[in-house]
């Protein structure tokens, strides 16, 4: 068991999932977020795949109630997020690595959060444990290594033990080791009952880590679908997903000769 501790009774009992009605957010008059309806669902690890600026960040922000949608909403367990009692023990996160106080060590940044959050300070030595980093947590966390801050990141996430996951590129600049640790713990915690949202622009990646794929292309869905399906006309998960988002992609260089 990846968590370690009984899942705490502020979490609803009803399956965790992550639930996009309609979601829309605009900027000016660009549509980042178009209309999007999507379930996704727990024990499995569902990859969030769409071109560069296709409103994959937009669409996690606004599950975390950081951004307000235009139209129709982003529901965790059934609620929004600013309505969720204990939003760390619902839904942990990891959208940018480097959130956290430099002269703060990993150690005093996760009991701060498990403080604010009524989380037992015990949570704190198990995640620590989980994402290895008991030898260093001592350390000021501005002296980490990216791998490290990526795994500091995902302590902050597993911190509350919570139902749903949400982890923007968690594996952007991590060594083969680092990848294939997620990877595995993104899967351990998918069979654990979890619901894993996961984006990437590494699809090779994704082929290996995630069961379920939502693809979209400028903001609007493309693909709800398995990595299974996706790949059963012969294709690998590249050229299928090069395929479907052909029409959706903003910037294309050309051949240099
Ligand atoms: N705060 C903002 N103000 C204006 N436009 C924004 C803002 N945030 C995002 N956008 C625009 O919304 C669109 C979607 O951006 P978003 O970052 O959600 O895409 P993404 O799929 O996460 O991209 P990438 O894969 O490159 O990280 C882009 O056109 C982007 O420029």
């Amino acid at each position: 068991m990846v968590s370690g501790l009984p899942r705490p009774s502020a979490v609803p009992s009803v399956d965790p999932v992550i639930e996009l009605r309609e979601l829309t957010r605009r900027y000016g008059n660009r549509t980042a977020v178009d209309r999007l309806t999507v379930r996704v669902q727990p024990g499995v690890v569902t990859g969030f795949l769409g071109p560069n600026g296709s409103g994959k960040s937009t669409t996690m922000r606004m599950i975390l109630g950081l951004d307000a949608p235009d139209h129709g909403e982003a529901l965790v367990d059934g609620v929004r997020y600013a309505d969720l009692s204990w939003p760390l023990r619902a839904v942990g996160a990891l959208l940018d690595a480097g959130a956290f106080h430099p002269g703060r060590s990993g150690r005093a940044h996760l009991a701060a959060l498990a403080a604010s959050n009524d989380i037992p300070g015990a949570r704190v030595e198990r995640v620590l444990r989980v994402v290895g980093l008991s030898d260093v947590a001592d350390r000021r966390a501005g002296t980490y290594s990216l791998g490290m801050r990526q795994r500091l990141g995902i302590a902050v996430a597993l911190l509350g033990d919570p139902g749903v996951l949400l982890l923007d590129e968690p594996v952007n600049g991590l060594d083969p080791e680092g990848i294939r640790w997620i990877r595995d713990l993104l899967r351990g915690l998918a069979a654990e009952g979890r619901t894993v949202f996961v984006s990437s622009h590494l699809i090779a990646e994704m082929a290996l880590t995630a069961d379920r794929l939502v693809v979209i292309g400028r903001g609007r869905l493309l693909a709800e679908t398995t990595v299974a399906e996706l790949v059963a006309g012969g294709d690998n998960l590249e050229d299928a997903f090069l395929r479907l988002t052909s029409q959706v992609t903003d910037h294309r260089g050309t051949d240099v000769s």
